[in-house]
């Protein structure tokens, strides 16, 4: 059995005054009767400075605050309280040791009732959990960039296609809603094929990568979205948009692709890199559900190859 006997008041003190936490011990009154030695290099305030002053007058900032009401409950309700570091700003204006104008600590607070001497007192608890905070941050940032950059296609730097499946489907739901217009335009650059074929893969990655950028530059609207919809494919939702406004305005993202004069390969049609473009609008009856409209941009797509390239074809246009 261990004989050895209690140790006495100076040894407690020192043991308080060493360990890596804040420790306040507040009196029925609020007021300060511990301070140790780790509340000082952080708070600016000696032991000596703060004892017998009551909490919120060392602290004015803790007035309606979740510390206040947890030592309000361990004094008059015997309650135990903790306030964890996540739940808003740091509640103690403690700063990294010796840096009163650096950032202030992330702290996790626990406020302990307990009774001495048939007098009741409150034990405040702070621990500086700033590397926890920072490592939740970290990790939120970055599950933040890899989310947004799972809707961003990694060659062209435009929308993916999971971006746009999602867009238009959000928007369609909405056209109805609100009985609006929605048109969708499917875009093929023309001969790529034959562009690798001459110029290379990379240049073809290059050249993709252009024309998409020059289609974004052309959707103005917040509502529009520019994707890339596969290999050398795009497609541009336009919220709001009627067949013939999609038209007009899928022969000046043509005609705005022809311009860039991008040098096609010799067997092109094109002597220029040249896109065909199939239109569709869902205010026509059978076409209210992403397939069917995806579908109709497709045929009329397909319309636009077979009637020799470079141009616009809408759905239901006479072949
Ligand atoms: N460089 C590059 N090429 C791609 C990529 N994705 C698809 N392609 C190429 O795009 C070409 C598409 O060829 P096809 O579908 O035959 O059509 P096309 O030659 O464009 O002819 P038309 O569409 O009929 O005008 C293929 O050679 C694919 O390899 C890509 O990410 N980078």
């Amino acid at each position: 059995m261990n004989t050895k006997p209690e140790p006495g008041g100076a040894v407690l003190a020192r043991a308080v005054n060493l360990v890596n936490c804040g420790l306040v011990v507040l009196d029925a009154a609020q007021e300060i009767v511990l301070w140790n030695g780790w509340m000082v290099p952080r708070s600016g305030y000696s032991a000596a400075r703060v004892q017998g002053r009551a909490l919120l007058d060392v602290f004015p900032e803790l007035r309606g605050s979740r510390v206040e009401a947890a030592v309000l409950a361990a004094l008059t309700d015997n309650i135990s309280a903790t306030v964890p570091a996540s739940q808003g700003r740091s509640p103690f204006p403690l700063r990294e040791a010796g840096s009163f104008d650096g950032a202030r600590i992330d702290q996790a607070v626990a406020v302990i009732p307990f009774s001495e001497g048939g007098e009741r007192y409150c034990l405040v608890e702070i621990r500086d959990v700033s590397n926890a905070v920072d490592r939740e941050r970290r990790l939120l940032d970055h599950a933040e960039s890899l989310r947004a950059r799972s809707y961003v296609d990694g060659l062209t730097g435009i929308a993916n296609r999971r971006h746009f499946d999602v867009a238009l489907d959000r928007e369609l739901r909405r056209a109805q809603r609100n009985g609006g217009a929605l048109s969708l335009l499917l875009m093929d650059i023309d001969s790529f094929k034959a562009y690798n074929d001459h110029f290379g893969h990379q240049d073809g990655d290059a050249c993709l990568t252009t024309v998409a950028q020059a289609l974004a530059a052309m959707l103005k609207r917040p509502a529009d979205v520019a994707a890339r919809y596969g290999g050398e494919e795009f497609a541009a939702i336009l919220p709001d948009t009627t067949l013939e406004q999609a038209r007009a305005h899928a022969n000046a993202i043509r005609a705005h692709v022809a311009s860039l004069n991008l040098p096609h390969a010799p067997a092109a049609a094109r002597p220029h890199v040249t896109l065909s473009i199939g239109v569709a609008a869902c205010d026509r009856d059978g076409l209210t559900e992403p397939a069917a409209l995806i579908e109709a941009a497709d045929k009329a797509l397909y319309a636009a190859k077979r009637g020799g390239r470079d141009r616009v074809v809408a759905y239901g246009d006479p072949a």
